[in-house]
């Protein structure tokens, strides 16, 4: 990656532009740290204001990310940041500060913390929860090895709500390894937080006795530190374990095997510092908790945190207002076109419920949110729960659609397998997000789905082409099918298109030809089938005539269809986006196979490999998923002078891009 000028050189950072490492910020005296936190604040809205990205979650620990590289020692120590959307204090203090206008972009630098693009990321991140688990990993492998590096994760209070926090918590208590965990609680997710450890949290803050109490234990450690002996300092502790035991709000995490200590202001240095420093004394696990604001120093942020969780740029960086040419209205988002569709459906049927795992306004379920709040759950960061409650209320004769993004439902995968479709339940998977998605990269493009859904047995497994076909799929799933279904759609707009008001059902099963052609098939599905009937117009220019078929379903695959398709044309090239291995191409070549035909099948899709960040036209242009690169590649495979004679000669035309 080239590193390019710093675009900020001016008098306004005159610290910060000094500091290109951990060690660079050690040589600040205390008194001056709070100096280098507003000029990283001040630093991070130039930039996002100018490229954007997500926001409001840095503005709110840019003194705690500060106070952390202060006192800790990275990369020795060990920094691991829960989702990572708020690692870029971290990423600007760690030498990547002239390279965070590249930010999320082609060749630049990741969203998200990344393993490989510097030493001082110890893990890599991108879903939520995941933090303490690899902590208690790291903690365990220093433990074998006899060292002393620090472990510090640093979690949301929002992501403390997925259960994979809890597995780590209770079995760092039996671990009893130095592990710190930072609890960065400002009570909100991307949306507001949601659920009884959200109430417990605001509970302790609001706990004045405990407070009183808890400054006298405080003051009283700091003496132990110091100069109390032994048994005093027993006493003191046992002192300390009565109170807690009595009244500490953080029992809960003590119960765990946890010591806990806060709950203390995150945005203030001295108190931060000062708490580090004593954390670092004890050999056991531990939990901070620090109180912040999302958004802090940036008002419009702070007056509206979900709307600055993340911004596409382009704003004044004082008072917010966009600085982008009004546009013209645009296609709605297959988003919205599906809240709106199932706000609709649900209307006149009660028993259709809406289940999101802290993404109601991400997958626009906030939509049917106001039309039937009490129909609506938010279940917080817990895909895993989202499924099995969702196989519960159907179990009880309720029709749950859980809406959760490709990526985050790949950690549901045991749930939808035995809690759904092993009980042949009928829920209703909207899988958002289907596909790639950008700037976001390999942790949150929807590869999978396809490939991970088409061995559930049950499952019908469906993708539109357009968003009158998700509204139609979704009337479908809902009053025309009884069973697990899964409806993926992509990030974004659908095509602009009249939306037929009425709904109308599709036969389970059934793909349409809507291109004939004679000399090619392409067989497509999903976001590709536009792109398909794009590229036949380039082979057409070229005087390739070839065939289109919307397939619609993975399963149950339109046999009937691919048969006379494959009578009459033999070579059949399957386009997808999702992984080329194991979605439609693979069930087509099956479907071939077992009825002993000998077409040629050719599957293009996503390589078998992470594919990286950067915008969706850079990424298809990569790809070859474009409409130019598609009808290059088949007109390769039309002239036979192309190696693709099946899926992972394919797929090495695509890391040969890749490269
Ligand atoms: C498994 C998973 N589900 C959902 C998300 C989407 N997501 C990203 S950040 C976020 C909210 C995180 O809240 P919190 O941890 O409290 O951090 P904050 O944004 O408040 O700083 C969510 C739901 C995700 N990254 N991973
Ligand atoms: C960090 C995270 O997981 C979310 O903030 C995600 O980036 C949202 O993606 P969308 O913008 O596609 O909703
Ligand atoms: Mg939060």
């Amino acid at each position: 990656m080239t590193k390019l000028p710093c675009f900020h050189e001016t008098d306004a950072y005159r610290s910060l532009n000094t500091i290109n490492s951990p060690e660079d910020l050690k040589r600040f005296k205390p008194s001056e740290l709070q100096q280098i936190a507003d000029e990283c604040r001040s630093y991070l809205i130039d930039v996002i204001a100018e490229n954007g990205g997500h926001f409001a979650s840095s503005l709110g620990v840019v003194e705690l990310t500060v106070a952390m590289h202060y006192v800790f020692d990275s990369p020795k120590d060990k920094f691991i940041w829960d989702v990572g959307h708020q690692a870029y204090i971290h990423k600007i203090l760690t030498g990547r500060r002239d390279l965070m206008h590249t930010n999320r972009r082609f060749n630049g630098l990741a969203g998200f913390p990344k393993i490989h693009e510097s030493r001082h990321d110890a893990f890599g991140t991108g879903h939520a929860s995941t933090s303490i688990s690899a902590a208690a990993g790291m903690a365990a492998a220093r433990d074998l090895e006899g060292g002393n590096e620090k472990i510090i994760a640093v979690i949301g209070d929002g992501s403390m709500t997925g259960g994979m926090a809890f597995e780590a918590m209770n079995h760092l208590g039996d671990l009893k390894s130095d592990v710190l965990v930072i609890l960065n609680d400002n009570q909100m997710a991307i949306s507001p937080s949601t659920g009884g450890l959200r109430d417990y949290l605001i509970n302790i803050s609001l706990n004045k006795t405990y407070n009183k109490l808890r400054q006298f234990v405080w003051n009283s450690l700091s003496l132990i530190n110091n100069d109390v002996g032994d048994a005093a300092k027993t006493a003191i502790h046992k002192i300390e374990d009565g109170i807690k035991a009595s009244l500490t709000p953080g029992a809960f995490f003590e119960a765990l095997g946890f010591r806990y200590f806060g709950p203390i202001d995150g945005h203030n240095m001295d108190q931060l510092v000062k708490a580090m420093k004593e954390m670092q004394a004890l050999p056991h696990p531990k939990l901070l908790h620090v109180i912040t604001k999302k958004g802090k120093g940036f008002l419009p942020a702070e007056q509206n945190q979900s709307a600055w969780h993340a911004h596409s740029g382009g704003f004044d960086r004082t008072t917010g207002e966009s600085l982008k040419p009004s546009q013209k209205k645009s296609p709605p988002k297959y988003q919205e076109i599906f809240g709106e569709a199932l706000t609709e459906i649900a209307t006149n049927d009660r028993k259709i419920v809406g289940i999101t795992a802290a993404m109601p306004s991400g997958t626009s379920l906030d939509i049917f949110q106001k039309a039937h709040p009490r129909r609506f759950y938010d279940v917080g960061i817990a895909e895993q729960h989202a499924v099995s409650f969702a196989a519960g209320l159907a179990a009880h004769g309720y029709k749950p659609v859980c809406a959760i993004y490709s990526t985050f439902l790949q950690r549901a995968y045991d749930q939808l397998i035995h809690d759904v479709a092993l009980q042949n339940q009928h829920v209703i998977f909207a899988i958002d997000r289907a596909g790639l998605v950008g700037e976001d990269g390999p942790t949150h493009h929807g590869s999978f789905d396809l490939s991970y859904l088409h061995p559930v047995p049950n499952m019908v497994i469906m993708a539109p082409k357009d968003g009158q076909e998700l509204r139609d799929m979704l009337y479908t799933a809902l009053e025309h099918h009884h069973g697990p279904s899964a409806i993926r759609y992509p990030r974004g707009q659908a095509a602009a298109m009249e939306l037929r008001k009425e709904f109308k059902a599709i036969a389970i099963g059934k793909g349409e030809i809507i291109r004939e052609g004679n000399d090619i098939a392409i067989l497509a599905i999903g976001s590709m089938v536009g792109h398909a009937l794009q590229a036949a117009e380039i082979l057409e220019a070229k005087g390739i005539d070839p065939l289109v078929a919307n397939m619609r379903f993975v399963k149950p695959l339109d046999t009937q269809l691919l048969d006379t398709i494959a009578s009459s044309h033999e070579k059949i090239v399957v386009i997808e986006e999702n992984s080329v291995i194991g979605g439609l191409g693979s069930g087509i070549g099956d479907a071939l196979q077992k009825k002993g035909m000998k077409n040629k099948v050719f599957k293009i899709g996503l390589p078998d490999q992470f594919v990286t960040h950067g915008s969706m036209n850079e990424l298809y242009s990569m790809l070859g998923l474009d409409r130019n690169g598609l009808a290059e590649t088949v007109i390769k495979i039309y002239n036979g002078s192309s190696n693709a004679v099946n899926d992972s000669a394919q797929t090495m035309i695509r890391t040969e891009r890749l490269a």
